[in-house]
């Protein structure tokens, strides 16, 4: 299959500051990925490279386009929300709508029509009328009205209330998402999106430090809920993490069979908070 995104060997930096070392990955249609990765860490850098807003050294194909030189062309089948929603604040909401109709043949009235039905805002509000939220939610309307075969989602749901934020993810899922269609997620709040992954990616320091499907990872990581009578012999195996939870140790391997932990304790797939949590002390250490 197809990727629609490959990266190889793709740098950025800024004067000497290497915003994006050596970032390999790819992803294939039908995908929803989760970026994660602390502030700083190049996120925005990788997706604005993926649109061809940033120059960079490497290889990186978009749709099988290269998003630099081949933008415009990109840009037909590319969707972005940036964690800053810019709209002209003396537009009204239905001049907005008329608008982004006018310039996007991909552009589908009704379903933006739909997607605001379950906002507050008035189609005669204007922009700076609406508060950041419902700012936001306008944004989100309009582009996931737009039929796109990448949708790429800086941190869409910042400033949103929690109401908001659970129906737009299921909204993404249920009605947006099909397999003809692949989604990028940014976010800090990853127990929010997790449910709705197939793919994880971490970025710390410019540098991927974890590329898996969701199902490889519940097939690499396991966390146990260790009893106290099997700390030294879990200890022994060398999790990536260990923490306290009410006075019980709860250990992450990492490159064990699920068989030798089983027996300590209680074990799941580690939530990817934890996860996240778990790479990041460790590649810092
Ligand atoms: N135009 C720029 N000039 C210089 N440095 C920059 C520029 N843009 C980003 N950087 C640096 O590159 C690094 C990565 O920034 P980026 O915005 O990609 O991080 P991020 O992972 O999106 O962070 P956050 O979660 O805080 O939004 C940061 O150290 C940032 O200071």
């Amino acid at each position: 299959m197809a990727s629609v995104i490959s990266a190889n060997n793709v740098n950025k930096s800024y004067g000497d500051f290497k915003a994006l070392n050596d970032v390999n990955f790819s992803l294939d249609k039908g995908r929803i990925l989760g970026l994660i990765g602390p502030n700083g860490a190049g996120k925005t850098t990788l997706l604005k490279a993926v649109l061809g807003l940033t120059n960079y050294s490497g290889d990186l194909k978009v749709l099988g386009l290269d998003p630099h030189k081949q933008r415009d062309e990109l840009m037909q089948r590319v969707c972005f929300v940036a964690d800053v929603a810019v709209l002209p604040r003396w537009i009204k909401v239905s001049q907005a709508i008329d608008f982004v109709e006018g310039v996007h043949p991909k552009f589908n009235r009704e379903l933006c029509e739909k997607y605001l039905a379950e906002t507050k805002i008035k189609r005669d509000s204007k922009v700076k009328a609406l508060s950041k939220g419902m700012v936001a939610q306008l944004h989100l309307a309009l582009i996931m009205a737009i039929d796109a075969d990448l949708l790429i989602l800086d941190e869409p749901t910042l400033g949103l209330d929690i109401l908001y934020r659970k129906s737009f993810y299921e909204t993404l899922l249920n009605d947006y998402f099909d397999s003809e269609r692949t989604i990028i997620i940014t976010t800090h709040q990853v127990e929010e999106i997790e449910h709705i992954l197939s793919d994880l990616v971490f970025i710390q320091d410019g540098r991927i430090v974890l590329d898996d499907s969701m199902e490889e990872v519940g097939q690499s990581y396991f966390e146990v809920m260790v009893e106290k009578e099997f700390e030294d012999a879990a200890l022994a195996l060398k999790p990536i993490n260990v923490r306290e939870v009410f006075g019980q140790k709860v250990c992450l391997f990492n490159g064990v069979e699920r068989s030798q932990v089983e027996e300590f304790g209680k074990v799941r797939k580690p939530s990817v908070a934890d996860l996240f949590v778990a790479k990041m002390k460790g590649d810092v250490a």
